[in-house]
């Protein structure tokens, strides 16, 4: 086993990767090969807590919510994230891998409400937390609720996977010169406004002293070497 092995992270998925190469909801074979990566580190006793997003339905900030309360619009992005959640819970299952979902709101006869101490059992008794909904709360993100949830488990890191490679020194879908940092500090990462993640995101990590790890969800084997503390992507350290 790998010295630097984290024992317990909470990952956050993308839900707009879950699209795939489609332009809307969950496509079957990603959300598969995602899967596999997960359950592969779940064998080898990592603690999983996943936080999944729900872009690939329903974002709040989206020009279809445009002329609607950004409250409502946001609730139905969090409702998105629950279906993201039953998905990602049932694909688990295919590959023997016991997840239970954990939603911040309450709907009970679909998912069981966040309860801490319920969910900390969970990890340790190896199962995977996927936590639903979000924070719970309108205007924020779930970079954010994997903050709070990160910081809630008492996770060592967090780590992002999400359509960019790590952090870049600017928006690398923007500008082709941009280049990755391998390692950036908090402090460094919000006085450039580097919008990877959102400011409240990382403020949070920031002050938990939780390190984040951005990396592709694209790319086979990443996860696995960010699991293992390999330099993979890009770390913000505190
Ligand atoms: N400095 C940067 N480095 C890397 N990506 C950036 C940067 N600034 C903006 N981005 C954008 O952030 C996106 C990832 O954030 P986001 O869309 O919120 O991901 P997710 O859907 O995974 O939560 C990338 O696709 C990229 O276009
Ligand atoms: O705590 C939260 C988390 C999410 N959302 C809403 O849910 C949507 C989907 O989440 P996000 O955009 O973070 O998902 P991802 O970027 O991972 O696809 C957001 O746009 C918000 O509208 C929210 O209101 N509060």
């Amino acid at each position: 086993m790998p010295a630097q092995r984290h024992k317990r992270v909470l990952l956050k998925l993308s839900g707009e990767a879950l699209m795939g190469e489609d332009s809307y909801g969950i496509n079957r074979s990603t959300i598969v090969r995602m899967t596999e990566e997960v359950s592969s580190v779940v064998r080898l006793g990592v603690q999983l807590a996943i936080v999944i997003g729900g872009g690939n339905i329903f974002r709040g900030v989206a020009p279809g919510a445009q002329g609607m309360d950004r409250a409502t619009a946001d609730y139905m992005g969090m409702m998105a994230t629950v279906m993201n959640a039953l998905a990602l819970q049932d694909a688990l299952k295919h590959q023997k891998v016991d997840a239970r979902v954990q939603s911040a709101l309450k709907i009970e006869q679909v998912v069981e409400p966040y309860i801490r101490p319920k969910a900390l059992r969970y990890l340790e008794e190896s199962k995977v937390v996927i936590f639903a909904a979000g924070t719970g709360n309108p205007f924020f993100t779930t970079d954010t609720a994997a903050a709070l949830r990160g910081a809630e488990m008492g996770a060592e890191i967090v780590l992002k996977a999400t359509k960019v490679d790590g952090i870049y020194s600017a928006d690398p879908n923007k500008d082709p010169s941009a280049t990755r940092y391998s390692r950036i500090s908090f402090d460094e990462v919000i006085a450039r406004r580097l919008e990877v993640m959102d400011a409240t995101a990382f403020a949070l990590c920031r002050d938990q002293k939780l390190p984040i790890r951005v990396f592709s969800i694209n790319k086979h084997g990443a996860l696995q070497r960010a699991i293992d503390g390999e330099d993979e992507g890009t770390l913000v350290h505190v």
